[in-house]
């Protein structure tokens, strides 16, 4: 069974001179951690709101477990998936814990339930002496993972990350990716992005490589390895792919 499956996927935002996505296809198995790759304006963002429903595809199809990402089915897909989006989504003259609560309650949880849960994930998330303060004294690490926990009470089976680790300190990465990984063994599937690829090598199971809207290439970082006799590194393969010309 796939998590998601993007089929010819178009994209143009009003008043842009250029498409965003020009037939982008790609399909993601269950259970797997995927890593969603590509240069600055490759179209990341853009497919990763489209897959949530906060932005509507001109063309195409878009299904999560199997069921097509359309009215009909939003509700069900929102209680599967969960999406920490690129900007911190908290309010920052709330609390931590009065963030989380809101959140909770969006998906139907509250009470004593909703509050162990909370108190269960800032233990995990390094949070723990810090529920009771305004989000906006927070650092930029802690406000990362106060963020992830917004988006996994609900116990999500798909959770979209969009550079969850961008600019954040070496501790706070690796807590992160642990959680990801630990995550995923739970049973859940996971897609994200990074523009860090030594680190997109280390923890995906796969990637998808994106260029120009379009995707280049998907497979395990090894065999993608493998593939080119002169690419020891995942890296080497995306400048491959992508070549080395900056982008806008
Ligand atoms: N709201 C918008 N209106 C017009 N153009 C947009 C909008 N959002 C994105 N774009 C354009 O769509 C293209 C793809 O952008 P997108 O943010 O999806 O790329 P990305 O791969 O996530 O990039 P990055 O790595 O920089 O986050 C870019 O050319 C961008 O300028």
């Amino acid at each position: 069974m796939t998590s998601i499956l993007v089929q010819d996927l178009h994209k143009t935002y009003k008043g842009a001179l250029e498409p965003s996505l020009k037939g982008l296809s790609f399909s993601f198995q269950k259970g797997m951690i995927t890593g969603l790759l590509g240069p600055n304006g490759a179209g990341k963002t853009t497919t990763i709101s489209i897959l949530c429903g906060l932005v509507s595809a001109d063309s195409g199809l878009v299904k999560i477990f199997d069921l097509p990402q359309n009215a009909a089915h939003r509700e069900e897909i929102k209680k599967r998936v969960g999406i920490v989006p690129q900007q911190i989504a908290l309010f920052p003259q709330l609390t931590a814990i009065e963030n989380l609560e809101y959140f909770g309650n969006l998906y139907g949880l509250k009470g004593k339930p909703l509050r162990n849960l909370i108190d269960e994930y800032l233990q995990k998330f390094g949070l723990e002496q810090n529920g009771n303060k305004a989000v906006h004294r927070f650092s930029g690490g802690m406000k990362r993972r106060a963020n992830i926990i917004a988006s996994i009470l609900h116990q999500p089976q798909l959770l979209i990350l969009d550079e969850p680790t961008a600019g954040v300190d070496v501790q706070s990465r690796s807590m992160i990716l642990q959680f990801l990984r630990d995550f995923n063994a739970q049973g859940a599937s996971i897609v994200y992005t990074s523009h860090l690829l030594d680190e997109a090598q280390t923890i995906c199971q796969e990637v998808a490589i994106i260029d120009t809207g379009k995707l280049i290439v998907q497979g395990t970082p090894a065999s993608l390895i493998a593939q080119h006799a002169e690419c020891q590194h995942l890296e080497d393969v995306f400048l491959h792919y992508t070549g080395h010309a900056v982008r806008d």
